[in-house]
């Protein structure tokens, strides 16, 4: 996956830096100082003066104007998102932070336009310059505004659509667009400006991805000050959470749940190569945007994003996501920000997403089926937990990289990526029945249709016969008795081995 900070390498823009140290959390109201700090989250020096922007801009339009027809070699990661949602909207009420909604800012007449994806790697190329003069763009505002606007002007607010610790979503039309969009509102004066400010700018920084939330521009204040709030696209459909409790404790099965982390760790992924770290990883923050098969998977809610080493004040509040460090901290401890959280919150939801609960309430040794699990991690006690009897060994892999408590041994967003992408997850479950009727059945019109093999062949001749009920009885016990012995055996090899590897 290409980085922006490669992109901006590759493009020689200097990149804007988000190094600026943030305050612990939790802090006062705004001061102008905390108002810069806020907005030098994104800041950097802009390498192209004006004119020089809008002689690139127009020089983007005319290539658009003249792109090939996508080249069917191209991989399809690296094709730009085509917006459904942005080119209706008129740009100067809903601007989105799409690539294309900012190239096309200033030729209404081309709204049309925008759903034309770009058609080869120079357009790809083009998209992305067009993304980072954005942030080069972003680097050079010192405040952008909080605009008062009368909410039942421009929109008609409609149900409610969740509610969180620090604020709600509902749902909303643009009145001018007819757009359904969703709109988070956080209470005032509950909530800091700061804070709002942070989320609306990683939220809206973050959204090029195609697996993150797309969220407009601007930064709003209700006219009768009772919130401030920001315009996020509609997730029609439902949470990951809902999906896995439609499930009935079943869980979304292994393809599913192939699909939805391909599309959140290349969302991590992205977040963790600009040193930034979502801390709230859930499956209430991933959102399924189609019913059937989980091709549209996006992560959103950046309220608790940070850069990688801020020091943040703990909260009092335990989730079934928190690594064993966070529950062992007590409240108002400061903590140092780490990607490693992301990591073991994506092992939890992989769990979930597998069987359709959690493995445990909280990572902590006074909860005896976390406990249970560190101890067999630690070798204390060599019987593998048995909710983790169905995973294979590569999944099991993934959940002592992920579900560890040394920190440091956790996998990178990378490593998760390839072992889900590549590796069997789930053991082969053998039907001893059906092997033994494929073994020793030929010609009884009782066999079950699973007793031909997949030719439509029979293993074994037409020797014997069935045999006699009693027999076949013993038989399929042994057999049971061997699949299990097998399966105990396999786990103690791979306790050998990881014992030997470490
Ligand atoms: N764009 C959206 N479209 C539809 N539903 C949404 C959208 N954004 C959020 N939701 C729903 O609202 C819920 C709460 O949203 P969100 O997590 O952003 O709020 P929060 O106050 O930050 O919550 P938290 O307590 O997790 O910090 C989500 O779990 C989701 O079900």
């Amino acid at each position: 996956m290409e980085t922006l900070g490669r992109v901006w390498n590759r493009l020689s823009i200097r990149r804007p830096t988000i190094a600026t140290p943030e305050p612990v959390e939790e802090e006062d109201d705004m001061t102008p100082e905390k108002t810069r700090e806020v907005f030098q989250m994104f800041n950097g020096t802009p390498t192209r003066r004006k004119s020089e922007s809008a002689h690139h801009h127009r020089a983007i339009l005319n290539q658009m104007e003249n792109h090939q027809p996508r080249n069917s070699t191209q991989s399809p990661k690296r094709q730009p998102r085509i917006s459904e949602s942005s080119m209706d909207i008129p740009g100067s009420s809903l601007r989105r932070n799409s690539t294309e909604t900012h190239v096309f800012a200033n030729r209404a007449h081309l709204h049309s336009d925008i759903n034309v994806p770009a058609c080869s790697s120079e357009d790809d190329r083009i998209s992305t310059i067009r993304r980072n003069s954005l942030f080069v763009k972003r680097g050079s505002v010192t405040m952008e505004p909080i605009k008062k606007v009368d909410l039942e002007e421009v929109y008609t607010v409609n149900k409610q659509l969740g509610t969180g610790r620090f604020g709600y979503i509902k749902l909303a039309e643009h009145k001018q667009s007819k757009h359904r969009i969703a709109i988070k509102f956080f209470p005032r004066p509950q909530t800091k400006q700061t804070d709002f400010v942070r989320e609306y700018n990683y939220s809206f920084f973050l959204s090029p991805h195609q697996n993150i939330i797309d969220t407009y521009e601007g930064m709003f204040q209700s006219s009768d000050d009772t919130a401030y709030f920001f315009v996020q696209e509609f997730c029609p459909r439902a949470s990951l959470r809902e999906a896995v409790e439609a499930t009935n404790q079943a869980g979304i099965g292994e393809a599913n749940t192939k699909k939805v982390f391909a599309a959140v760790l290349s969302a991590i992924e992205f977040m963790h190569d600009e040193n930034l770290v979502h801390r709230n990883l859930k499956a209430e923050n991933i959102l399924i945007f189609d019913a059937n098969d989980y091709s549209k998977v996006k992560v959103t809610d950046f309220g608790l994003t940070r850069k990688v080493d801020t020091t943040v004040k703990y909260l009092e509040y335990v989730n079934n996501y928190h690594a064993a460090e966070l529950c062992d901290t007590v409240v108002n401890e400061k903590l140092v920000v780490n990607k490693s959280t992301d990591i073991w919150a994506l092992g939890i939801i992989f769990f979930y997403c597998m069987k359709g609960k959690f493995p445990w309430q909280k990572a902590s040794i006074m909860c005896k089926p976390y406990w249970e699990w560190e101890q067999w991690l630690k070798r204390k006690n060599p019987a593998l937990p048995k909710k983790f009897n169905p995973f294979s060994e590569k999944a099991l892999k993934l959940f002592k990289k992920s579900l560890t408590p040394r920190f440091k041994d956790r996998w990178s967003a990378k490593d998760m990526r390839k072992c889900l992408a590549k590796e069997k997850l789930l053991k082969s479950v053998k039907k001893p029945d059906e092997d033994y009727y494929v073994m020793i059945d030929t010609s009884t019109k009782s066999r079950p249709s699973a007793a031909s093999t997949s030719n439509g062949e029979n293993q074994e001749g037409a020797a014997g016969g069935a045999p006699a009920t009693g027999e076949r009885k013993q038989k399929s016990t042994l057999q049971q008795w061997i699949s299990t012995t097998l399966t105990a055996m396999a786990e103690i090899s791979e306790q050998v081995v990881s014992a030997r590897d470490d």
